[in-house]
C-alpha cells in the first residue's frame, strides 16, 4: 500500500497552484491546505494582483478530485444561499468557479481557524469569553433568521474567527429556507448531538432548533463536554427528547439558567435570539468588546478589566505629575491666630485656572482657594443594588487651598484632614476630636485636642478652619451619610489632583478615589489583594462595590462599563 503522506500530496496536487476565475478574469495562488472536511478541502488562497488573502473551499465534482463526492445538487444550494449573504458575522461569500474536477468557492479568510480549534486548546472558556463569541453568532444567526434561513448544523467547527478574533458562522452546506409553515423538510441532517427533539423525532428543522443548537454550545464551551455526550444513538435521543442532560453543578447560576432555557425539550418555551441577549447571563455579566489573540491558548486576563487597567494607569500618571517637593508651611500672621485670617473670599474659591495648570506656588502671590467641592455622599437607595454594601471609606467634600496652606478633605466617617505645603499630614479623628500629626510618613504623633504643642498650633487651626467651612459651607445633597466604620489614626492623604473636571485622591491604606463633578459620581478603590474593592456611585443610583475577584469571574455590568468609560474620558481630557 502506498504511504499515507505520498497519497495525500497526490490528492492535494490535484488543485492546480495557478487558478483563474473565468467569470470575474481573477488569477488566484493557491497556497497551503488548511484542513479538509467529509466532502471538500480547504486552501489558503491569495488574489495575484491585489495580494488579498482568502480561504479556497474545494469541492470535488468528479471521482478521483480533492475528497469525497459531495451529493448532487448540494454545492449549488450551497453557493445560491451563501453568495446571498452579507453580514459581519458570516463568513463572506467572494465568488466561485468551476472547472472539469472541482468546484471553488472564495471565502473570507478566518485565520485563527475555529473555535472548535481554540476549544480543544483551552478545555473550557471564560463567561466573558462565552458573552462575546456568542453575540456575534447571535448577530450572524439573528441576520439568518430574518431571511427564514436556518443554519440546521450549528456546531463550534462552524464559528470561525478571523485574524481580529471576530466569529463568522460559516459552513452554509446544510443551511435552508423555512417553508410557509417556518420548518423545513424533515430530514435527519446536521451534527447528532447537537440535534434538537423536534428534528430527532423528524418533525423537521424550525429557527428554534438553530437555538437549541445553540444551548449545546453554551453548555460545551463552559463546561468542555457537550451536554449529549456521543453514545449509543437511541440513548442518546431519548436524553435529547427528555432534555436530560449533567447538571453543570459547578456553573454560575446565570450560566445554567440559560443553558437550561435554551435546552428546554419544547421549541416554544427556547427564548428567541433577541430574549436570549435580554438574560440574565448577558445583562449581568461583562463582555470584552475584542479578545486578544492570545486567549486562543490561555484565558484572558480581566483581573483589571477594561476599562479599569486603563483608568488606573491615567490616575496613577496624574496623580505622580502632581507630586512637587514639600515647601515649607509658613502662615506668618495667621500663626495660631485661628479663622480670621484664613477665611477665604467665597467668591474665589471655584474661580481660579485649574490645578493641572499650576506650577509651584510663589509664596508672594495673592492667596486664592483653588477649588472646592461637595458630592452627595448617600443616595436613597430604594431596591439592594447588585453587588455588595461593604461600608466605603471616602471623602466626599474638600478644599483645596495649596496655595497657601493644603488640602483638606472630610472624611464620610466624620473626621477630617490637611495635606499641608510642607508634606505633613494632620487630621481630627471622631468621636472625640483626637489630633493625629504625621510629620513625615510612618511617624504617628496622637494629641487630645487640648494639648496639641504650640508649634503645630497654626496647622490645627488651618485644619479646623477648613473643617468648619466644608461642614458650613459646602452643603451635600440628600441624606447624611449612612455611619462608618471610622478610619485608621495613621490613614492619611498622600497625593491630590484637581481639575475643574475631576478630583483624584491617593490615601495611605491605597484606597484611590476620583470624584467627577459634573455627574456627580464618584469611583473609588480600596483594601487590597482578593479584597480589592472597587466602589461606584452617581447621583441619583444606589452604590455599587464589586471585589476585583466578583468583577474577574462576572465581568462588570453594563452601566458600570459605562460610567468607567466616562470616567476614563474625563481623566483623559485631565
Ligand atoms: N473561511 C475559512 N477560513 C479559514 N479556514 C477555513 C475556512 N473554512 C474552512 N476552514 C478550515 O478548513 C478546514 C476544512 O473545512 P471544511 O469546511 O472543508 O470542512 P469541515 O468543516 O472541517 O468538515 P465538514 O464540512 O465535513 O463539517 C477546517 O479546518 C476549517 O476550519
Amino acid at each position: 500500500m502506498e504511504p499515507k503522506t505520498r497519497r495525500r500530496r497526490r490528492s492535494r496536487q490535484l488543485v492546480a497552484t495557478f487558478l483563474r476565475d473565468p467569470g470575474s478574469g481573477r488569477v488566484y495562488r493557491r497556497g497551503k491546505l488548511i484542513g479538509k472536511g467529509a466532502f471538500s478541502c480547504c486552501y489558503k488562497l491569495t488574489d495575484m494582483s491585489t495580494n488579498t488573502v482568502f480561504a479556497l473551499k474545494v469541492v470535488p465534482c468528479s471521482g478521483g478530485g480533492a475528497g469525497r463526492l459531495c451529493p448532487k445538487g448540494k454545492v449549488e444550494r450551497e453557493i445560491a444561499l451563501h453568495s446571498s449573504l452579507r453580514h459581519p458575522n458570516i463568513v463572506a461569500f467572494h465568488g466561485h468557479f468551476a472547472d472539469h474536477d472541482h468546484v471553488y468557492m472564495v471565502l473570507e479568510y478566518c485565520g485563527r481557524q475555529s473555535l472548535a480549534h481554540l476549544l480543544k486548546v483551552r478545555q473550557t472558556l471564560t463567561e466573558p469569553e462565552v458573552r462575546y463569541y456568542l453575540r456575534g453568532v447571535v448577530s450572524g444567526l439573528r441576520y439568518l433568521h430574518q431571511r427564514r434561513i436556518v443554519h440546521r448544523d450549528l456546531k463550534l467547527s462552524n464559528f470561525f474567527l478571523n485574524n481580529n478574533m471576530e466569529v463568522k458562522i460559516g459552513d452554509l452546506g446544510l443551511a435552508a429556507r423555512v417553508g410557509p409553515g417556518g420548518r423545513c423538510h424533515r430530514v435527519l441532517c446536521g451534527t447528532p448531538n447537537f440535534l434538537a427533539p423536534e428534528v430527532v423525532s423528524r418533525n423537521g428543522h424550525t429557527c428554534q432548533s438553530d437555538i437549541w443548537a445553540l444551548g449545546c454550545i453554551l453548555y460545551m464551551v463552559l463546561t468542555g463536554s457537550p451536554p449529549f455526550p456521543v453514545g449509543p444513538l437511541s440513548e442518546m435521543y431519548q436524553n435529547i427528547r427528555t432534555g436530560l442532560y449533567p447538571e453543570p453543578t459547578h456553573l454560575s447560576p446565570n450560566a445554567r439558567h440559560l443553558i437550561a432555557r435554551l435546552l428546554a425539550p419544547n421549541p416554544a418555551e427556547r427564548p428567541s435570539l433577541d430574549r436570549l441577549l435580554q438574560d440574565n447571563f448577558f445583562t449581568q455579566g461583562f463582555t470584552p468588546e475584542r479578545l486578544p489573540p492570545r486567549s486562543c491558548h490561555s484565558p484572558p486576563n480581566f483581573t483589571i478589566p477594561r476599562p479599569l487597567g486603563s483608568l488606573f494607569r491615567k490616575v496613577g500618571r496624574l496623580l505622580l505629575a502632581e507630586c512637587r517637593p514639600p515647601h515649607p508651611f509658613t502662615p506668618k500672621e495667621d500663626s495660631g491666630s485661628g479663622a480670621e485670617g484664613l477665611e477665604p473670599d467665597p467668591m474665589k474659591w471655584a474661580s481660579e485656572a485649574p490645578l493641572s495648570e499650576k506650577r509651584a506656588p510663589d509664596p508672594e502671590a495673592p492667596v486664592h482657594l483653588l477649588t472646592q467641592g461637595a458630592l452627595r455622599s448617600d443616595p436613597a437607595a430604594t431596591q439592594d443594588p447588585p453587588g455588595e454594601q461593604r461600608p466605603v471609606l471616602w471623602a466626599p467634600k474638600w478644599v483645596d487651598y495649596s496655595s497657601k496652606y493644603g488640602f483638606g478633605y472630610q472624611l464620610s466617617d466624620g473626621g477630617s484632614g490637611v495635606l499641608f505645603r510642607d508634606g505633613t499630614h494632620m487630621a481630627l479623628r471622631p468621636p472625640g476630636g483626637q489630633v493625629c500629626y504625621l510629620p513625615t510618613r510612618g511617624k504617628l504623633e496622637t494629641f487630645a485636642p487640648r494639648y496639641v504643642p504650640s508649634q503645630l498650633g497654626a496647622k490645627l487651626a488651618v485644619l479646623r478652619l477648613f473643617t468648619c467651612y466644608m461642614e458650613r459651607q459646602l452643603r451635600e445633597e440628600g441624606p447624611p451619610p449612612a455611619p462608618q466604620l471610622p478610619a485608621a489614626p495613621d490613614l492619611c492623604l498622600l497625593r491630590f489632583f484637581v481639575s475643574p473636571q475631576v478630583l483624584l485622591l491617593l490615601f495611605s491604606d491605597g484606597t484611590m478615589q476620583a470624584s467627577f463633578s459634573g455627574a456627580q459620581a464618584h469611583l473609588g478603590l480600596s483594601g487590597a489583594g482578593e479584597d480589592l474593592l472597587l466602589t461606584l456611585e452617581e447621583a441619583g443610583r444606589p452604590r455599587v462595590s464589586n471585589s476585583l475577584h466578583a468583577l474577574h469571574m462576572h465581568g462588570f455590568s453594563p452601566a458600570a462599563r459605562q460610567r468607567l468609560r466616562f470616567a476614563l474620558q474625563v481623566l483623559q481630557s485631565s
